[in-house]
């Protein structure tokens, strides 16, 4: 008997390509649609399960291997070498196989009847997120688009450190989530542990729908028992997996009693599980009479879709497989389909617009109420925003979000060989149509769609809108970044509506670069290239910073761990063959003042480009008090700006600002001829930004200052000839003399990156790792055993939804978990759990000292010790400290 899911598999790559003819795109129903990714630990078989997943729906014509590097989801070189994925790409697929058009779609208000949502076709847009922990904020950026999720458990290792951080990230934007125990097929596979595990560290109800199926008990995996359709799947070894034979209960009985005894048990779990939960199951089960075999499959999947759609329940269903043994990817496609939620069933997506946070479906229906900024609300972001009027009447905020005709989350930039730069773009209102001008919110900026495309990994099919719930990509935008938020509105106006220019979707900090290393072209021909692919490189990964060293002239490229840093040197000289050479990577320290410089005045005087520049400025350097209050904005203060640690303020007292009129038009009758209010901040700040880059004493970029900018109109402004480069020059001038001046008076000290360091470790190794740690590392141990979710550096929104997930612990003992056959030795004699129970290490560790860590920690644990960190703060260092690192620095050249 084959798998009633594969009854249609006839589809080839070919046909699915005829299908996605723009017309037939855009009429897949949303409700048909499923947004996932895949989470999961590295290694723990991500793209193996990608590539039978695209297998199975009749994408691909064989099975790509990881380990030949032929997949398609790792489409970089770079990723092919490593084996690891990389990048996030969005695969759109079919499952069941066949023309999601073509069947007839149940009535509507039936979905949840008797037909089973994966007895007819879907779409299944798939993002492959990557697993490192030096993509965190990549992590981040393609969770948040992320309607549902599969996460991949490996059946060896279990729940690992990495798989409790993307668990964690997929919680913050509460993702619908189940989970799929992968390499059962492995030595020492634990099935029933790492359900236990699932509990314990996961914090959730493991629903377990499946059991693995061990020949006679402890033989090899050949499949697996399904506690909601109480049958047998078993795949023959050595084969594609296409053909699956189902066994009922009864045949099971015969062939694999003990099995079979296992599995009514784990279905009597399933029952009583979801009967705490979900009202409708306690229904059902009194009319089979309290008989739990009797439930009806369809009704357990609707329990079950039920309580994955409310998160409130904590409920994830679970399923075991082999993917590299091509055995349970079908029935996990199938739980795609069935239990995660299509997008207007998502949760509604957090939005910020106007400094008010809630969700875009509030916002549209007008339930989310946003009030115009006030003066006091009105500390500029990027210095693009500014003082804003008195708040204006609720009602032209209202006018202005009916004016909203759609908005788009640009997750991901991919600069494509042949099609050239790839904005693939996630819709949450509207349609995105071809040729429509888009607000690029985070850049406010407009730039134009010329070209829309469905993507099928490495082909892509011409469409002339996407429509909101869907997946897509925008060629030929010039600007728009990973991360950024798109709008397009009614009207012609240049800009939408306020408060339309601050919309936000799901808006994420992005974590300081605490790692670093020098760029340089081979020659000086070369140097434009190598800044435009830098410039690309940006784009498609904001959390890399660049930075040209004016004293130095050199170019400086940071991020966020040293094997981002080496992704983004092969990106650079593989992928773009920018002839460049990238240094060592070293660790970015930062450098602050101790206490407050005079005020410092410069003026510049001098030709820019055959034009005269004359203008002046005034700088005063201090360190920054964390808990202080922002300077307020008054009449003479024009910009107060947080910028990677540092604040910028801007006076300009005696400047006569005109507000009477709108947002970006104020002006000043004393600002030079065609400058307005924007500029004039914008290049003062510019001045001061670029003179924090390079600290006076160790060279280091400055942390923890506060640059105060003051123009004199009466002194300062010299007419035509001041320019805005005049005035970046005169700032960054003044800035650096504010810096130097700082230094000769109360020093300025070195500061260094200090992590937060979750460490997961047997009992056994405890002792040692903690001592380590505390001794060699510097470290301080913040907790044991207590999960302290990772600061907000973590590139998480917000650590409030962990705070929620932090709800009553789950009674471990009450969770149904089958034996493993490989677990206890037979002698009967039980491993105290004690000896092997996972602990959990968190502390604060300088980043010098996690330099190699893994390595360490491998070899204090047998191997088995795992660790996670994500950037806490930057500290003072002591001078001790300071001149040993300074030592080792200067050696290293
Ligand atoms: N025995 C066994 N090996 C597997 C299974 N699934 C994956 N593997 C192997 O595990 C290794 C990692 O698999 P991947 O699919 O690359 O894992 P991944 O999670 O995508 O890894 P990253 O892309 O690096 O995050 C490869 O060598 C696979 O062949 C399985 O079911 N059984």
């Amino acid at each position: 008997m084959i798998c009633s899911s594969l009854k249609g598999f006839q589809s080839t790559y070919k046909h699915l390509q005829r299908f996605s003819t723009s017309a037939a795109c855009q009429s897949e129903a949303l409700d048909r649609t499923r947004n996932i990714g895949i989470i999961a630990h590295i290694d723990a078989g991500k793209t193996t399960t990608t590539e039978r997943m695209l297998f199975y729906s009749g994408f691909t014509r064989r099975i790509g291997d990881v380990d030949e590097g032929s997949t398609v989801t790792d489409f970089l070189p770079a990723e092919r070498a490593r084996g690891i994925t990389i990048q996030s790409a969005a695969i759109t697929f079919h499952w069941p196989p066949g023309e999601v058009d073509g069947k007839p779609i149940p009535p509507a208000g039936q979905q949840d009847g008797p037909i089973r949502r994966s007895s007819y076709p879907h779409t299944i847009n798939l993002i492959d997120t990557p697993g490192h922990a030096d993509f965190t904020f990549e992590v981040m950026r393609s969770l948040r688009i992320l309607d549902g999720a599969v996460c991949i458990l490996d059946g060896v290792a279990g729940v690992e450190a990495q798989t409790e951080k993307v668990w964690n990230q997929a919680s913050t934007y509460k993702i619908p989530r189940v989970i799929f125990v992968n390499k059962l097929d492995r030595d020492g596979a634990a099935f029933g542990r790492t359900v236990r595990e699932v509990s314990s560290r996961l914090g959730v109800y493991p629903a377990v729908c499946q059991i693995p199926w061990f020949a006679g008990g402890d033989g090899g995996f050949i499949g697996v028992a399904d506690a909601v359709h109480l049958q047998g799947l078993r795949w023959k070894e050595g084969e594609d997996g296409r053909t699956v034979k189902m066994l009922d209960l009864q045949q099971l009985d015969a062939e694999e009693p003990a099995l079979a005894q296992e599995l009514r048990k784990a279905r009597i779990a399933l029952v009583e599980l979801l009967s705490e939960h979900d009202e409708e199951i306690v229904e059902k089960f009194f009319e089979c009479e309290e008989d739990h075999l009797a439930v009806s499959s369809a009704d357990l999947i609707q329990s079950l879709r039920r309580c994955v759609l409310d998160q409130s329940s904590r409920i994830i269903p679970l399923f075991a497989g082999a993917s590299f043994r091509n055995m349970g990817v079908q029935p996990l496609l199938d739980s795609i389909v069935d239990l995660l939620p299509s997008p207007p069933e998502a949760p509604d997506p957090e939005v910020s617009i106007g400094g008010v946070k809630g969700g875009l479906r509030g916002l549209l229906s007008g339930d989310l109420i946003v009030q115009q900024q006030s003066e006091k609300a009105a500390v500029s972001h990027k210095g693009k925003q500014h003082k804003k009027k008195p708040a204006s009447s609720q009602s032209s905020s209202n006018d202005a979000i009916s004016k909203l005709q759609s908005c788009a989350l640009a997750f991901k930039v991919v600069n494509d060989a042949k099609r050239g730069v790839l904005v693939y773009v996630r819709v949450y209102s509207g349609s995105l149509d071809r040729n429509s001008l888009l607000y690029n919110t985070n850049l406010s900026l407009s730039e134009r769609a010329p070209r829309l495309l469905k993507m099928y990994a490495n082909d892509a099919v011409e469409v002339d809108s996407i429509p909101a719930g869907h997946i897509g990509v925008v060629v030929g935008l010039k600007q728009t970044r990973t991360g950024d938020t798109l709008v397009s509105y009614a009207g012609n106006k240049a800009t939408p509506p306020e408060p339309l220019t601050s919309l936000q979707l799901r808006p994420i900090a992005v974590p300081p670069p605490v790692f670093f290393t020098s760029v340089e072209p081979h020659s000086l021909s070369e140097e434009k290239r190598m800044h435009e692919c830098l410039a690309l490189l940006l784009r498609e990964d904001p959390s890399l910073h660049v930075n040209v060293d004016e004293e130095s002239g050199q170019t400086l490229l940071s991020g966020m761990g040293e094997l981002h840093l080496e992704i983004a040197r092969d990106r650079l000289i593989n992928d773009l063959k920018a002839k460049a050479t990238m240094g060592r990577i070293e660790i970015g320290y930062r450098e602050s003042p101790l206490g407050v410089s005079n005020p410092t005045t410069k003026i510049f005087d001098k030709e820019i480009a055959g034009r005269k520049g004359k203008a002046g400025c005034t700088a005063v350097a201090e360190q920054l008090d964390e808990n202080a209050e922002a300077p307020q904005m008054d009449q003479d203060t024009l910009l107060v700006e947080s910028y990677d640690g540092n604040q910028i303020v801007v006076r300009a007292p005696g400047l006569q600002v005109d507000r009477s009129s709108r947002g970006e038009e104020e002006s000043s009758p004393l600002l030079p001829p065609g400058m307005d209010l924007v500029q004039f901040r914008t290049a003062l700040q510019n001045g001061a930004v670029a003179a924090l880059a390079r600290g006076p004493q160790f060279t280091f970029p400055m942390h923890n200052t506060r640059i105060t900018l003051t123009v004199d109109p009466a002194t300062d402004l010299f007419g035509n000839e001041t320019s805005t480069s005049a005035l970046t020059s005169a700032a960054r001038q003044a800035t650096m003399a504010a810096l130097r001046d700082v230094q000769a008076g109360s020093g300025t000290t070195m500061m260094e990156p200090v992590m937060n360091v979750i460490i997961s470790v047997d009992e056994a190794s405890l002792g040692s790792v903690v001592h380590d740690i505390s001794s060699s590392r510097g470290g301080h141990i913040i907790s044991l055993d207590e999960e302290i979710p990772l600061a907000g550096t973590d590139a998480s929104p917000t650590s409030q939804a962990l705070e929620e997930e932090a709800l009553s612990p789950i009674d471990t003992s009450r969770v149904y978990a089958p034996p493993d056959p490989f677990e206890t030795p037979s002698v009967g004699v039980e491993i105290p759990a004690s000896v092997t129970r996972p602990r959990t290490i968190t502390a604060k560790v300088p980043l010098k000292e996690m330099v190699g860590y893994l390595k360490h920690l491998r070899s204090l644990t047998a191997g088995r010790g795992t660790f996670v960190m994500s950037v806490d703060r930057f500290e003072n260092m002591s001078s001790q400290r300071q001149k040993a690192v300074l030592a080792e620095l200067r050696g290293a050249f």
